[in-house]
């Protein structure tokens, strides 16, 4: 859909949410999991690969604030880096990540040494990073309003895992059952600032392509697991059964 005049803001906003169509939630990947057929070593792979996107959140939501000269906006938006990092004596998102680790099986060293990051996943989560470093502050901002969608897929975890996956321990759980919550707020400010800022037609329409933009991460993480935990194929399977890919930041 191309936008040729300015929405209304309830418009917009519905546009917006029409992007839920794409989310990762109707990802095979993200089924299989849901409907109990994923393997264990489906179910670690994406707890490990995801844990490149929960350590990379905080580094790109510091890039928005280094690019925002507005102190209200930096005011609120710090919250979205202490919810990942801890505070106050608290733990935050990655730590409880850590736990959803081990409790399906893994120890935190594998987690912590990127070894299981597959180059397509790390190129995606990159990509975000890179983005909001780069773009206008309000545009990658408005980058995370995939979270729109992301209580839902969280809620779906709580509701289908425990019954599919016994072997997964409780304590896993935390994470998305605190994300419930934080995921509502952010989006409540993002929509704020992404209404206020779309005011033309080109804005709205550059807005709904970097929504895509993010979607496109999203899904394409999946599709790098799928390759590699699916159908058995990860990079160079051809050549050899080793992981011989990169496993350090080297950008
Ligand atoms: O589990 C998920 O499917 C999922 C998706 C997303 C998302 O839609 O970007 C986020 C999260 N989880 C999440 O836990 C999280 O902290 C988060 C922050 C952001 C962001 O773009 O700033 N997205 C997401």
């Amino acid at each position: 859909m191309q936008i040729t005049e300015t929405l209304s803001p309830q418009a917009f906003e519905q546009a917006l949410r029409d992007k839920g169509a794409y989310y990762h939630i109707h990802h095979p990947y993200h089924i299989a999991m849901h409907n109990g057929q994923a393997t264990r070593e489906q179910i670690q792979g994406w707890v490990a690969n995801r844990f490149y996107y929960q350590t990379n959140i905080p580094l790109k939501d510091a890039a928005i604030m280094a690019n925002c000269p507005d102190p209200a906006t930096r005011r609120k938006w710090v919250q979205r880096i202490l919810d990942h990092d801890g505070s106050n004596g608290e733990e935050g998102g990655i730590e409880a990540w850590l736990r959803l680790g081990e409790a399906v099986g893994m120890n935190r060293e594998a987690l912590l040494s990127e070894q299981h990051v597959l180059p397509g996943v790390r190129f995606a989560v990159d990509a975000y990073v890179n983005f909001a470093r780069r773009a206008n502050w309000q545009e990658a901002a408005c980058s995370s309003l995939t979270e729109l969608f992301a209580p839902q897929i969280h809620q779906s975890r709580l509701d289908s895992w425990p019954q599919h996956y016994p072997w997964i321990k409780e304590e896993g759980y935390f994470y998305f059952r605190n994300r419930l919550g934080q995921a509502n707020r952010d989006v409540e400010h993002g929509l704020a600032l992404a209404l206020e800022f779309c005011t033309t037609p080109e804005k709205q329409n550059r807005m709904l392509e970097i929504l895509q933009f993010k979607l496109d991460i999203l899904w394409t993480m999946l599709d790098a697991m799928t390759m590699a935990y699916e159908l058995k194929r990860p990079p160079y399977h051809t050549v050899t059964d080793k992981a011989a890919w990169h496993t350090t930041r080297l950008v």
